[in-house]
């Protein structure tokens, strides 16, 4: 077997098969479960340790799991594209979000995810992104308007706001704020629960508040359905529930609360991690922040969906802050068969990472990747185009983020509204404390003198 050059700081993950001429992909020596918390406490440091030490290719062994991580946008092609079919969804998200997120569209595979995808497809056509576009233009600028000023806490803001507009958008219904509040704490506790190390439902836990949430997010969407399947109304619920595959058949009631409980998560999450994040970096560096609002200046307070295209400077602030913190940081796979990568020997049954975290700092393709520089995505210097796997916040290959352009929609949209309407900064040397326990959230919720203009 060929070994790598770093046998003797390492282990070996998993012999190759003899006679074949797999490289073998090295693993720490040091305890699988001390790995996991670096990770989890400094996936930067996490990242760049293991590339120095171990190589692109890595192997961990923690809580039984059996873990290869995979850097690089080459494996990421590998990887994302599956073309022989050896890396499934479903069971490698389903170890971290499976009780909470049962047969969401992510954790479906292959022809079940194909034929689910293409009915699911439908809500996120052109002419349904304009309908939410509609649906959310006046209350997220109602809602900008309303904020507070003085000393605020952008991350909660967001949260706030992306929930609302999603129970709007998708939901098609006012709650009455104590529904809506109880609706967000079982999101929270759904998306908690997946990054728990007592993996059991002990009373008062992670797991167990987790379990309880879904059953909150399921008995609200079984009580609705009757009646959304009695009109149509222009929301996802609703489009859902009347979206009709090539042969007419229709999602059943199961898959409608399944998808719509998966598309919020989906949704609101991502969203609110990137405005904090481009809040962040417009804070830290106020030319930019200028240069955004000058384009917002020059549009009419309520943007159109064609309008989106103008926002250009915020669109480079956007793709910047998607690299330097992709909310999703790594996308996890299951070999389901014998398979390799990068020519590594990779056994049927381990998860396989995908790190975007890391690959979006990979210095072949990003100079000096650890500084704030959107210039890096005009048109001259295009530093994203060096690989098509180089930049991948929204991933790649047949699960590639569905709601990618509703996503950024509606981030710009809220940001418009805000650069119009306000200024904030942070004191000089801030940095923001995040905590990459579960998605990359700020520990202190992201403070800034938010001011009215
Ligand atoms: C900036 C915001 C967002 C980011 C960074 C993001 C990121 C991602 C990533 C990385 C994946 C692929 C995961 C994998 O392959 O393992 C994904 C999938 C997905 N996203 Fe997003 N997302 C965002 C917003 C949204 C929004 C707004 C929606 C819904 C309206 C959404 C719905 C979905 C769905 C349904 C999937 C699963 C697709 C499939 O498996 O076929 N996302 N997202």
């Amino acid at each position: 077997m060929v070994s790598t050059g770093t046998a003797a700081k390492s282990t070996v993950f998993a012999a190759a098969p003899a006679g074949s001429d797999l490289l073998e992909v090295p693993c720490a020596q040091r305890n699988g479960v001390l790995e996991m918390m670096a990770m989890r406490r400094d996936p930067f440091a996490f990242g760049d340790e293991r590339l120095a030490r171990l190589g692109q290719v890595s192997g961990l062994n923690a809580l039984g799991v059996k873990m290869v991580i995979a850097a690089g946008p080459r494996a990421a092609d590998e990887i994302l594209m599956n073309r022989d079919k050896a890396f499934a969804n479903g069971p490698a998200w389903s170890y971290f979000i499976g009780p909470f997120f049962n047969r969401g569209i992510m954790l479906l595979d292959f022809d079940e995810h194909r034929h689910h995808r293409h009915i699911l497809q439908q809500a996120f056509t052109p002419s349904a992104l304009k309908g939410y576009m509609q649906e959310m233009q006046p209350m997220i600028a109602e809602r900008v308007a309303d904020l507070p000023t003085g000393n605020v806490k952008m991350f909660e803001q967001f949260k706030s706001l992306t929930l609302d507009v999603a129970l709007e958008v998708f939901l098609g219904l006012e709650l009455p704020k104590d529904q809506a509040d109880k609706i967000n704490k079982a999101f929270i506790d759904t998306v908690r629960a997946g990054v728990a190390y007592v993996r059991k439902p002990v009373p008062g836990g992670r797991w167990w508040k987790g379990l309880r949430g879904r059953r909150v997010l399921e008995e609200f969407f079984y009580d609705n359905i009757a009646a959304k399947r009695a009109r149509e109304t222009p929301d996802l619920f609703s489009v859902l529930c009347h979206v009709e595959g090539d042969e007419g058949e229709q999602f059943t009631d199961a898959d409608v609360v399944n998808h719509m409980i998966f598309v919020l998560m989906a949704a609101h999450d991502t969203s609110t991690i990137t405005m904090t994040q481009m809040a962040y970096r417009m804070a830290k560096s106020p030319e930019w922040q200028r240069r955004a609002r000058e384009q917002s200046l020059e549009l009419n307070p309520e943007l159109g969906y064609d309008d989106l295209g103008k926002l250009s400077v915020l669109d480079l602030v956007l793709k910047e802050s998607l690299r330097m913190c992709p909310p999703v940081p790594a996308q996890p796979r299951m070999a389901v068969k014998d398979t390799s990568v990068q020519g590594f020997f990779v056994p049927k049954g381990s998860m396989v990472t995908v790190p975007q975290m890391t690959n979006h700092r990979d210095p072949e393709f990003f100079t000096n990747p650890d500084m704030f520089d959107p210039e890096r995505f005009s048109a001259e210097r295009k530093e994203d185009k060096g690989h098509r796997m180089a930049w991948t916040p929204f991933g790649g290959g047949v699960h590639k983020c569905i709601g990618l352009y509703f996503g950024q929609m509606e981030i710009k949209t809220i940001l418009h509204h805000l650069l119009r309407n306000y200024e904030w900064s942070v004191p000089e040397g801030y940095q923001i404390p995040m905590d990459y326990s579960a998605l990359p959230v700020p520990k202190d919720k992201l403070p800034v003198d938010l001011r009215r203009r």
